[in-house]
């Protein structure tokens, strides 16, 4: 791909009811101006200049879950605490996941997207779905394209399937089995890592033990592959708007290249890549699950003009069915009302472009609170 191309946009196919009919992204032959498509174009309030003052986010040995050390599991709980119920941001070393596995699924990422277009769209998203190569969410909408190709699937272990190598294979070929193994592989320890993860939450929250871990036992979780390609005029566009994870929790990997930002009083600050830790930020279905001590916060990737980046994104979420409910220690007031993962998904695939206020937006949209002075709302609950 040409270094100053921009994502090759899709000819969009039957746009999801209740989403904008996306008019085919411009795409001009950059080698000739170095403008960006104007689709590519986002507000100056959400494009505008970081902070030079990178936020300290907290590195956390979760080896302390294991090796009987009472003072740095107390230590740890506290830096969790403080993080989540702030900025809703950390960092964990000593998670165990093989250094080599990690660096084949970022490099499957570019080989991934450095396939012909014609070959990615052999994956396309379903519409109306998460899975699938998405670029510039072109075939979702009209405006705000985001500078970025995407490869999305699921994940879950709760039979013997694999389900991802399962997934490479049916969808782009034998030759993608190697890919599918890696990916497949790197889903498990995502998985047993967002379990480690639950019980220092639950340790952090003081809620009841296992409370989190078993919510997240039979998980499906989404595997996001984040390409961002350099860019012209990286101070016009986003290569991820501003937003929340609509999920419980993240686990990133990002290569050194830097570009994540997260908005913190008012300034976006940069989250600079700690070689070997992995980024950690809660969810909006993680914010009610704590019923709001957690804070789900607004985060973005910036792009620039002369690297291209890559971020894996590993989305945990409830199994589809399970009722999205805090512990009975944290649950009055109440500021959420119950849901299921599978509303919420619906919610952001069909219905709404995740953005600032997905909770809220959805909180609306499946009922509006019937007396609003009777539940604390979700406004007060999710500040960050
Ligand atoms: C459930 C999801 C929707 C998105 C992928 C996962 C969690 C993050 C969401 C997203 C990244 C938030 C910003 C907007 C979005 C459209 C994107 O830029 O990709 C969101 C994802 C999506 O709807 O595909
Ligand atoms: O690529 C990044 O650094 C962040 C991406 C992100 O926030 C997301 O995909 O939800
Ligand atoms: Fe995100």
């Amino acid at each position: 791909m040409d270094a100053a191309q921009p994502p090759p946009t899709l000819l969009p196919g039957p746009p999801a009811p209740g989403i904008d009919a996306p008019r085919e992204a411009a795409v001009c032959d950059l080698r000739k101006e170095p403008k960006i498509p104007e689709p590519f174009v986002w507000p100056n309030a959400d494009a505008r200049p970081a902070s030079a003052d990178e936020l300290d986010v907290p590195v956390v040995d979760v080896r302390v879950l294991r090796n009987g050390d009472a003072a740095g599991l107390r230590r740890a709980a506290a830096q969790v605490a403080a993080a989540c119920a702030t900025h809703g941001f950390f960092q964990v070393s000593g998670h165990g996941v093989d250094a080599a596995l990690a660096l084949a699924a970022l490099d499957g990422a570019s080989d991934f997207f450095r396939l012909p277009l014609a070959e990615k769209r052999r994956a396309r998203r379903v519409p109306g779905t998460v899975s699938g190569y998405t670029s510039a969410h072109a075939d979702r909408f009209a405006s705000k394209l985001p500078w970025k190709e995407t490869l999305s699937f699921g994940f879950h272990d709760r039979g013997v399937t694999p389900v991802v190598a399962d997934y490479f294979t049916s969808t782009l070929g034998p030759d993608f089995e190697p890919m599918g193994r890696v990916y497949q592989k790197y889903c498990e320890e995502m998985k047993e890592l967002s379990l480690t993860i639950m019980e220092l939450l639950e340790l952090s929250l003081g809620v009841e033990r296992g409370y989190y871990r078993e919510f997240f036992a039979d998980s499906s979780s989404i595997m996001r592959c984040n390409y961002y390609p350099p860019c012209p005029e990286p101070e016009r566009t986003l290569g991820t708007g501003p937003h929340c994870d609509p999920t419980a929790l993240t686990i990133l990997l990002q290569d050194d290249v830097g570009g994540l930002e997260v908005l913190v009083d008012g300034d976006w600050r940069p989250v600079r890549p700690v070689p070997g830790a992995m980024v950690i930020n809660i969810g909006d279905t993680f914010m009610a699950l704590s019923n709001g001590r957690y804070k789900s916060c607004l985060h973005r990737a910036v792009v620039n003009q002369r690297q291209e980046r890559r971020s894996l994104a590993f989305f945990l979420c409830p199994r589809e069915d399970r009722v999205v409910r805090p512990p009975p220690s944290a649950a009055a007031p109440r500021h959420y009302p119950d849901f299921t993962w599978a509303d919420l998904i619906r919610f952001t695939q069909r219905h709404y472009r995740a953005d600032t206020r997905t909770l809220d937006a959805f909180t609306r949209w499946l009922a509006p609170p019937a007396d609003a002075t009777s539940t604390a709302t979700a406004q007060e609950a999710s500040s960050c």
